[in-house]
Order: C-alpha cells, then structure tokens, then sequence
C-alpha cells in the first residue's frame, strides 16, 4: 500500500527525459527504466492488463539480459545496439528465426507502444472532465498498435481497456498532483517522449528495421 502510495507517474515520464542525451543517442539504462515504471503503473490498474504486462516484462527481461551479458558495451545506447546487431548480422531481418530476439525487434515491440502512448496521453490532456479513458485509450490503441496485432490480441485488448477507471481516477492514479498539476507536467513530459519515439523511428527507419518480423 505505501509503496503503490509513493509511485508517481512523474518520475517515470522523466526517464524519457534522462535518456536522451546532448548527441542525440537513447540512453537504454534510461528507456527500460521508464517502460518498468510504467508496467508497474498498468499493474496497479488492475490483474485485467496482466496478459499486456506478461509481454512487456518479458521483452525488458530481454533486453536487460544483453545489457549485462558479454556485449554489454554494445547495449548502452540504442543507436550502439543498433550498430553492433546490424554489423554482426544479428537480426532477424525476413523472418524469425535464430534472432528471434534481437535487441532491435524487440525495442520495436515497444517503440510501437510508445506511439499509442504519445496518443493516449495527448488525448487525455485535452479531454473534457467525464471522458472515458476506456474510449480515448480505444482510439490511440485503434490509430497506432492495432494494425501490428493479431486479431486475438486486438480483442483481448479492447476488452481491457474497458476495465480503465475514469479521467478523474486515472489522474489520481498517476499521483501527479491535481488534475490541472498532472495536465501541466504531461505536457512538460509529452516533447521528450515525441523526441525519443522520433529519433527511434528515424533510426530504424534508415536501416530498413521498421517492419521486423
Ligand atoms: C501517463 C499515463 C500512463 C499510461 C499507462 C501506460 C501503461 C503502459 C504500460 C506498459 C506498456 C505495455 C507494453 C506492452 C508491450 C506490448 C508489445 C507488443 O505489441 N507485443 C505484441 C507483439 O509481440 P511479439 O509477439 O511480436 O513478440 C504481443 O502480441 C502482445 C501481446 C499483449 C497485448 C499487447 C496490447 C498492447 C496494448 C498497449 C497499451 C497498454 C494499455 C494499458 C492501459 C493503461
């Protein structure tokens, strides 16, 4: 109880801002800090999202085994893991298989997370007081992840989003503040998150690893 009392969203959307560093690289200390502080936050809205958590943990497991394996060097920033992975042709780039779980698919997995999460949060800061999250989760799930769902997923998914408290809650589950306090810092925190997605896609982008299967 006192731990879910001292959990605030904040500090979470921070690591989004502390991972990005002066050059442009992603920081990936940083990034999975901030994905296990908002797994932690899904997990205390309830066991209905713990299929989505069960996904999630597993690619951080996966990622946080190369950061302390052999070639943890090589796992400090995204763009070195990128490199690394690339030049030694660690990737499955056609179709899974001994790659299965390289570093890049599976920060994909979640770079495409982040879009539903930039989505998601810009609607709820500029929802009315009685909007449904349920509703504005739907649309930013419907407009970004769906189409890189199974037909399964998507459902089970929908379905879960229905189990999302209200606006009001939602900000008091936050712990951010007032409604109006946890509006203002989402829109301190929203360009960091934009800028991370941003300098991601582009990164993939340029190496053709935008559609990994
Ligand atoms: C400040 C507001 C905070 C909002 C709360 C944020 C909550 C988000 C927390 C955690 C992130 C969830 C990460 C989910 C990773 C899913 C990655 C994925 O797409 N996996 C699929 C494909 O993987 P492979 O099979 O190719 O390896 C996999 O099929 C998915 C399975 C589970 C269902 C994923 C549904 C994703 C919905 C994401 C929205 C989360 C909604 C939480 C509502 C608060």
């Amino acid at each position: 109880m006192a731990e879910t009392q001292r959990f605030s969203l904040t500090e979470v959307l921070d690591s989004f801002r502390t991972c990005l560093t002066d050059q442009g690289d992603i920081l990936l200390e940083h990034y999975l800090n901030g994905w296990k502080g908002l797994i932690k936050f899904m997990n205390s809205l309830g066991s209905v999202f713990s299929f989505i958590s069960k996904d999630a943990v597993g690619k951080i497991q996966i990622m946080e085994n190369y950061r302390i394996g052999e070639s943890s060097q090589q796992y400090l920033t995204l763009q070195s893991m990128v490199k690394y992975e690339m030049e030694n042709k660690l990737v499955d780039l056609v179709q899974r298989s001994e790659n299965w779980d390289s570093g890049c698919r599976t920060i994909l997995r979640l770079h495409r997370v982040l879009r539903w999460l930039q989505l998601f949060l810009e609607k709820l800061q500029i929802a009315s007081e009685d909007s449904k999250t349920s509703v504005l989760c739907t649309e930013a799930y419907n407009d970004s992840l769906a189409c890189h769902h199974t037909w399964i997923v998507r459902k089970a998914a929908t379905v879960a989003f229905y189990a999302l408290p209200t606006r009001v809650a939602f900000f008091e589950a936050m712990n951010m503040g007032t409604t109006e306090e946890a509006v203002a810092k989402l829109g301190v925190a929203l360009p960091f998150l934009s800028k991370v997605f941003d300098i991601t896609e582009e990164l993939y982008r340029q190496h053709n690893l935008l559609d990994l299967p």
